[in-house]
């Protein structure tokens, strides 16, 4: 089944992390967790530090709050430390930077004490954020993004959002190949330019399609899995009894071209006789083949008709047995697809 991802918002304070979690949480209708937050409501806490305006987290409590809330995915926790969440929380660790000197003022506008100040911007010039997610983290999952400017920020949303769309497109089609049995990996699939195109006109009518194409819709992959099954096992069974003919016509046809082989008497009645015989089947097997690409064009459109009926408005291609191919075709669109 789809999931959608969990993903880390982290860096030193003041870097932007609050800001920019609620600007993606929003846009993605992803539940935005902030970890500070919730320590001081919920007490998941040994006390305070009154020198440095914090509370000492429990961060076993932490975790056990959390689990639940993760094991759904779609969240964006949002904290300045990263090390002791479990590692596979996470499909994403964005780590957000700051300049010293916009870093300072930042905090200086909080009204922190000098010495919290001064001890968040030496952590920012140690990268000290950025170590500890490269030792938590697989550093695939680990992106560092800038946060000094406003245009920065908003760049980053739109980076996450980008993100999460190809996630989740990948998360279809991995999801919607192991339940037709195939789980194969796509490493081995390489799209050709044409596909690419295809998939991307695909995309456009099916976000065109909806009223808020970052509002992900939940799919039923089992229903369209085994809707797909069916329409591949009916063309299947189509084909190979449109095939039989044509495979005894061929058959026919190898057997008077041997039988022409052995005459030894060029130019006999016996000779003309078998090449007439044997124009007039190729021409025999030549008009089975145009009625059997119009009768699969045929079957095709009276399966696209059944799914529009169903309200499943996916375009089906000629290459429908070529699984990895209409795969690719739908997990992007299927997203889009109203429910
Ligand atoms: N990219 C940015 N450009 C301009 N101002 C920003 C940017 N990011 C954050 N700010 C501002 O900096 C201040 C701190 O931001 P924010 O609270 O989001 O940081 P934080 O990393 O979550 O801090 P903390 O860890 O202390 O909660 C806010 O006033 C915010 O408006």
């Amino acid at each position: 089944m789809t999931r959608q991802p969990n993903i880390l918002i982290t860096g030193t304070p003041g870097t932007g992390k609050t800001t920019t979690s609620q600007l993606a949480a929003s846009a993605l209708n992803f539940n935005h967790i902030e970890v500070g937050k919730i320590v001081k409501e919920k007490g998941l806490h040994d006390g305070y530090d009154e020198e440095f305006q914090s509370y000492y987290i429990d961060e076993d409590k932490v975790v056990d709050e959390l689990e639940p809330i993760m094991a759904n995915g779609g969240n964006i926790v949002d904290h300045h430390g990263c090390d002791f969440f479990p590692e596979r929380w996470f499909d994403l660790v964005v780590v957000l930077t700051c300049d010293n000197t916009t870093l300072y003022s930042r905090l200086e506008n909080r009204n922190y004490p000098t010495k919290k100040i001064q001890e968040n911007v030496e952590c920012e010039i140690m990268q000290v954020v950025l170590n500890e997610a490269y030792e938590s983290y697989k550093p695939e999952i680990v992106v560092t993004l800038p946060s000094c400017s406003v245009e920065e920020m908003e760049s980053n949303v739109e980076r996450i959002e980008q993100w999460v769309e190809d996630f989740m497109n990948k998360q279809t089609v991995s999801s919607l190949l192991s339940l037709l049995g195939n789980a194969g990996d796509l490493a081995d699939f390489t799209p050709s330019q044409e596909l690419i195109q295809d998939v991307r006109k695909e995309q456009q009518s099916g976000l065109n399609k909806s009223a808020d194409p970052m509002q992900i819709k939940t799919v039923d992959h089992d229903a369209i899995a085994q809707i797909i099954k069916q329409l591949m096992q009916e063309q299947k069974e189509y084909e190979e009894r449109l095939l039989k003919p044509r495979v005894r016509l061929q058959e026919y046809i190898e057997k008077k071209t041997d039988e022409l082989e052995a005459e030894e008497i060029i130019g006999s009645t016996r000779v003309s006789q078998l090449k007439k015989e044997l124009n007039d089947l190729k021409i025999k097997l030549k008009n089975l083949d145009t009625s059997l690409y119009e009768s699969m064009d045929k079957l095709r459109a009276k399966q696209q008709a059944k799914l529009q009926q169903s309200g499943l408005d996916f375009k089906i291609t000629k290459d429908l047995n070529d699984l990895k191919y209409q795969m690719w075709i739908l997990a992007p669109y299927l997203q889009h697809l109203n429910s």
